[in-house]
């Protein structure tokens, strides 16, 4: 006994030993959480809102476990947890196996869940929003799969949201490694209690339309099975009907499909007749490539289903054919390989993208205290700028593209707060995907009596601090010398609260205004060609020479003195972003930030001129600022944001 417990207090083992985890505390002992109200309640278990007595806010499923095999059940899903590991799964943080308190400790997602969302708010998302989603969950699934495992119970309640509505595939009661499935029958399924669903008593017709045809066939279960019910579900959320009815409402629908079918009915209809949801309408605006790949995905013969390595890629040229950027979503960068290495590429990419969102979440994590910078600045008086936003971003003639940007209107749902932010990376495209998902998380926590300009100080140099440290790690354990390789990037980032707008800068992206019709600098460029900079470098104890064209800082021959990143040249190379600050009135036009691959060869008058004589849509006058510079020699990636300030009447959005 005594020797038990020392084995597990030392490796963080489970009592059984079959379940260990180098970061997962998995006896969270009693006294350092609370358990606070039931958020649902299924046959197999309740999930409360909890708080780890560090504050952190947490999802705590307590499963009701009643026999040995219940016990086993438990065990092997938390083995499974401790070894995922992905932005778009549910993360467990900690877990208490000890008998007799089995509890599962997640992350909390307050957005509640896709089924919640469509038909208790009767929510619709945009068909951008339900792109972004689906293909952020084919991420997830692709990973399982990777992985061998088959999550087998996917649908809308056990996607849930987070406050950016990002999706996190959650429930993996069911889930289980490919090579131990058996032929699963519908009664094996309901014995385990599931699928019951929390938040309403579910029935068995109710779940069994996410359930492929081999299953309920009680054939056997492959990862084809769970592209059916991703199908299904992504469906669902184009069309916000519950499947086989036409309503909105959950509880009305279920009574619908209880009176339209019975269980044997609604099988011998799916496996024999090939019956299927409605697919969405194409006068939804749901693209057509979109609508074929839900239906190739719940094709009856599950070898005629594409892989998520297939639902992935399509899904991201979707993404990139419609520039969706302008969502809270998980979205990677413009790309200029179309070629099949593309998705090695997108995932190199996302490796960085993924590496920022991380920490920008820890960061959340830690702290509870929400901004609150509307407030401050709240006046009824006060001139409101009314918004609408959009951004073009290319790799112009470079090979690759080393540009990142962000848009997140109504930052931490606050209608009047809004950031935008360009990252234009050298020596590499780290530092500018990771500050792109990093230096957002950072602004969104700031502490609530930090102003905003205190605030996008803060979270450039937490953003610097943080991707250094990341980069470390992450040479340690690729064995890379980090000698080598010293990755960076300039940023732009404009912070809009009510009337104001707070423009950060490091480097030399640019913003300006068009005020009055004329351009007004936001930032100012940091290079070594200016004399300020250049001795404020040279003060640091680093040189500057004049190299082939122009000042070059340092051995590196950098060209901008302050960056994100570049620890070969920290501290004089600094992240401290310079600020401007300005008050929106009736005489501003817009707001432009753009990499230096636009300003290289356009000039602030110039852009102003060209916004004036473009159709005025944010996304068309940005794709039509970066062609220009294309077509005016520009070498460098282009990335413009194009942020209107004032409403643009109809006439002039149509010529
Ligand atoms: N991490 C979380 N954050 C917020 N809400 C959550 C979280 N986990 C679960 N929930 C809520 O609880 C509901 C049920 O959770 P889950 O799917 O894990 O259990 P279940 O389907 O009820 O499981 P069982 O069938 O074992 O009883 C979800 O639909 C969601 O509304
Ligand atoms: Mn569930
Ligand atoms: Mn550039």
């Amino acid at each position: 006994m005594v020797v038990v417990e020392m084995a597990e207090a030392n490796t963080n083992t489970c009592f059984r030993g079959c379940c260990s985890s180098s970061s997962i505390p998995l006896h969270l002992p009693a006294s350092s959480f609370t358990l606070l109200s039931p958020i649902a309640k299924g046959a197999e278990s309740t999930v409360y809102e909890a708080r780890l007595h560090d504050g952190t806010r947490v999802a705590a499923k307590k499963p009701v476990l009643s026999t040995a095999d219940d016990i086993d059940r438990f065990h092997r899903q938390l083995q499974l947890l401790c070894k995922l590991d992905h932005p778009r799964l549910a993360k467990l943080v900690a877990a208490n196996a000890r008998p007799p308190n089995y509890l599962l400790f997640f992350e909390h997602y307050e957005s509640r869940s896709v089924a919640e969302k469509l038909h208790v708010e009767e929510w619709s998302p945009s068909v951008d929003q339900v792109i972004a989603i689906a293909y952020d969950l084919a991420k997830a699934l692709q990973y399982l799969h990777s992985l061998g495992i088959v999550h087998r119970d996917v649908k809308p309640a056990n996607i849930l949201l987070d406050r950016n509505l990002y999706p996190h595939l959650a429930d993996f009661g069911l889930a289980t490694y490919k090579k131990d499935l058996k032929h699963v029958s519908v009664a094996n399924w309901r014995s385990t209690g599931k699928p019951t669903g929390g938040f309403h008593k579910r029935n068995m017709v109710g779940t069994l339309i996410y359930m492929a045809p081999e299953i309920l066939r009680k054939d056997i279960h492959t990862e084809k099975s769970d592209v059916y019910s991703f199908a299904v579900s992504i469906n669902e959320l184009l069309t916000g009907v519950v499947p086989y009815t036409d309503l909105r409402a959950e509880a009305q629908a279920h009574t619908v499909l209880e009176m339209s079918y019975t269980e044997q009915q609604l099988t011998a209809a799916v496996v024999s007749s090939g019956l299927r949801p409605a697919l969405a309408n194409p006068e939804s605006g749901a693209p057509p490539s979109l609508l074929s790949l839900i239906e190739r995905s719940w094709d009856q013969n599950p070898l005629n289903r594409p892989s998520f390595d297939d639902i992935v890629k399509e899904l991201y040229s979707l993404m990139k054919h419609r520039d969706i950027s302008s969502l809270p979503l998980f979205t990677p960068n413009d790309q200029c390989q179309d070629s099949n290495d593309d998705l090695k590429y997108i995932q190199e990419d996302l490796n960085w993208l993924s590496h920022g969102e991380e920490v920008a979440k820890k960061a959340l994590a830690e702290k509870s205290n929400i901004t609150s910078w509307s407030s401050s600045v709240h006046d009824s008086l006060q001139y409101k700028p009314v918004l609408s936003w959009g951004s073009f971003a290319t790799c112009g003639r470079r090979e690759k593209m080393e540009d990142a940007h962000f848009m997140l209107p109504h930052l931490c749902n606050e209608k009047d707060v809004h950031a935008f932010g360009i990252f234009d990376g050298h020596r590499g495209a780290a530092a500018a995907e990771f500050s792109s998902r990093a230096l957002p998380g950072f602004l969104r926590n700031s502490d609530y009596i930090c102003s905003p300009a205190d605030s996008l100080i803060e979270a450039f140099l937490k953003t610097d601090l943080a991707f250094r440290d990341e980069l470390v790690l992450h040479c340690n354990s690729r064995r890379i010398t980090q000698k080598d390789w010293h990755p960076g990037c300039t940023a732009v980032t404009a912070l809009i609260v009510g009337n104001k707008i707070f423009v950060a800068n490091a480097g030399d992206c640019r913003a300006i205004i068009s005020r009055s019709g004329s351009p007004f600098p936001m930032s100012k460029d940091h290079v070594a060609s200016c004399p300020e900079e250049r001795m404020r470098v040279m003060g640091e104890g680093v040189e500057v020479k004049w190299q082939v064209d122009t000042w070059r800082v340092g051995p590196a021959a950098l060209q901008v003195t302050r960056s994100i990143g570049d620890d070969d040249l920290k501290p004089a190379v600094t992240a401290n972003p310079e600020i401007i600050v300005t008050c929106i009135s009736a005489d501003d036009d817009f707001l432009v930030l753009a990499s230096d691959g636009l300003w290289d060869v356009i000039s602030n008058e110039e852009v102003v001129s060209i916004i004036k004589d473009t159709v005025k849509e944010p996304s068309m006058c940005s794709k039509r600022l970066a062609t220009e510079a294309a077509a005016r020699g520009s070498k460098d990636n282009i990335t413009v944001i194009v942020v209107f300030l004032r409403p643009v009447s109809t006439a002039e959005r149509i010529y």
